[in-house]
């Protein structure tokens, strides 16, 4: 089976020109097969600004109405998505930036309207990898921004990690899977203020205890449910690590990792 690293990379590094190019070269030095997936949801709270369009956030997804869910294409599908295509081709990486309306590749629904009306968020329903196959047979690296697609032919928001872990387990079926979630910290931290407390392996039971005692919370709950999720339905390794170290995590082992 073909090895396969699908690399996720958080929005405050994408924010930041000097860490984001770090960021790509290290990603360019990974052998193998590879597919980047970005958040951008950083830039997108200022472009939004920019138009006088506020933001509003509940438990770490964007309430996306219309004129949000414009500012959101633009800025993931266009603006992030685009500049990193070309950084990665002046490294000599072939990539090919898309969305998961293209090829058909991620279908989602809009999220029903409960306590709370997220507007056109997507949760995913179904991801069609034979596409990405094509794409990497042709030594393409394809580079995902999280805009997704419905039935009804609407584009829809999607959390980027969410999109990361279901693009990894959906391409378990030929690949040998390596998901790697990169972020500003060097790993899930015993303190978030003090870079030195990585937690080398993590386990649910572990995860579990982390959550109750606080010490693992906001964004890190969803990315850590996305990432024990990806081990279970069969992705081999899923590591979370500071994006500088992208390259040694993946060849050697950084940061934390994810045990069943
Ligand atoms: N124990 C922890 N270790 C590291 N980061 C943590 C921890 N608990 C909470 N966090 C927070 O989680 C954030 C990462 O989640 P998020 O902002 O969703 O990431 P991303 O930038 O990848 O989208 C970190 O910036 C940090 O503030
Ligand atoms: C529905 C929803 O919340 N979508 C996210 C998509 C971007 C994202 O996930 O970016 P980060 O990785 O930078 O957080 C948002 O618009 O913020």
């Amino acid at each position: 089976m073909q090895t396969l690293t699908v690399i996720k990379i958080g929005g405050n590094v994408i924010d930041d020109p000097a860490a984001l190019k770090r960021f790509l070269t290290a990603f360019s030095t990974i052998s193998g097969a590879k597919i980047l997936i970005h958040g951008g949801g950083k830039v997108a709270t200022q472009v939004a600004a920019k138009l006088g369009i506020e933001t509003t956030m509940v438990d770490g997804r964007r309430i996306t109405d219309q004129p949000m869910l414009d500012v959101v294409t633009m800025v993931y599908g266009g603006l992030v998505n685009k500049q990193i295509v070309a950084k990665l081709q002046a490294l000599d990486v072939d990539a090919i930036g898309l969305t998961g309306a293209d090829g058909g590749t991620v279908l989602a629904r809009k999220r029903p309207v409960k306590d709370i009306d997220y507007g056109m968020v997507g949760d995913i329903e179904e991801v069609d990898s034979g596409q990405i196959q094509f794409f990497l047979r042709q030594d393409l690296t394809p580079v995902f921004a999280p805009i997704t697609y419905s039935k009804e032919g609407d584009l829809l928001n999607t959390n980027a990690d969410t999109m990361a872990s279901a693009i990894a387990v959906d391409l378990v079926r030929h690949n040998d899977v390596t998901l790697v979630y990169c972020f500003e910290k060097k790993g899930v931290l015993k303190d978030p203020n003090d870079d030195t407390s990585v937690i080398n392996e993590l386990t649910p039971a572990l995860y579990a205890d982390y959550k109750m005692a606080g010490t693992i919370n906001k964004g890190m709950i969803p990315k850590l449910d996305n990432a024990f999720k990806a081990l279970e339905s069969g992705v081999s390794k899923v590591i979370i690590c500071h994006a500088d170290e992208v390259g040694t995590a993946v060849s050697q082992g950084a940061g934390t990792t994810l045990r069943k």
